[in-house]
């Protein structure tokens, strides 16, 4: 793969921003930072990062049935992290230069931002979607391995795309749960924490190849604190 020229990943793969004023049970542990990293910084994330060796399409079991992701994903970080029913060993913060090496650098500007610890974040699952056809369904991090109360801390690299949060079922009275929405651009922070994952889930829906084409990179910074503990806190 070339690397590829920016200025075509910021198309708009999203529409325009639309928030849900009616959404009452606000997800007040959602920090949206729509500019956090400069163009260029973006720009220079993307070129270290989108040829990455680490990046492998895997397969998930879905219904009893093996299907690939419907996405890239990697792993960085010193940690294992068992996400679905993936358990890939990460790559360590020297292991896939430039990338490891700039997204732990990344890191450290995020945690000393949110006011944490250096080292805070000790693996990153890394996603990337090669157009709207790459998509992540509805889920939350809940994995017992990060906590009860986890930092999730996403960056957004290239094309901007739509994410989507949600109660889950189990909170919500009705069929349809409202939905709020963000617009994740070539910059962009969102940081999740609190009592985020158990009560809500949240997506990143799929877009028609005609109206996004273009790639987007999504690294997800995140403490796992119980590397033994493979379960989900309950669904
Ligand atoms: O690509 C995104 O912004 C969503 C990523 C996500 O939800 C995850 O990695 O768990
Ligand atoms: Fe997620």
């Amino acid at each position: 793969m070339r690397p590829r020229d920016a200025n075509r990943l910021n198309s708009l793969c999203a529409g325009d921003q639309k928030v849900n004023s009616s959404f009452r049970t606000a997800p007040e542990k959602i920090t949206f930072y729509k500019h956090f990293l400069t163009k260029l910084e973006a720009d220079e994330l993307l070129q270290a990062t989108v040829d990455a060796r680490s990046w492998a399409r895997t397969p998930v079991t879905f219904f009893g049935k093996k299907v690939l992701q419907p996405r890239d994903t990697a792993f960085f970080g010193t940690k294992l992290y068992t996400y679905s029913d993936e358990r890939r060993q990460p790559t360590g913060w020297q292991d896939d230069p430039p990338a490891s090496t700039a997204l732990h650098e990344l890191g450290h500007r995020i945690e000393t931002a949110l006011g944490l610890p250096t080292e805070w974040f000790n693996v990153i699952l890394a996603n990337r979607y090669h157009n709207g056809r790459d998509f992540m369904g509805w889920h939350s991090d809940n994995e017992r391995s990060l906590g009860d109360e986890p930092i999730i801390a996403s960056i957004s690299i290239g094309a901007q795309r739509r994410f989507l949060v949600r109660l889950r079922a189990a909170y919500h009275t009705g069929d349809t749960p409202e939905k709020i929405e963000y617009v994740l651009e070539h910059g962009s922070l969102l940081v999740m924490s609190g009592k985020m994952q158990s009560f809500y889930q949240h997506s990143l829906p799929k877009v028609a190849l005609s109206k996004c084409n273009s790639l987007r990179l999504n690294f997800t910074y995140r403490r796992v604190v119980n590397e033994s503990d493979h379960s989900k806190n309950q669904e």
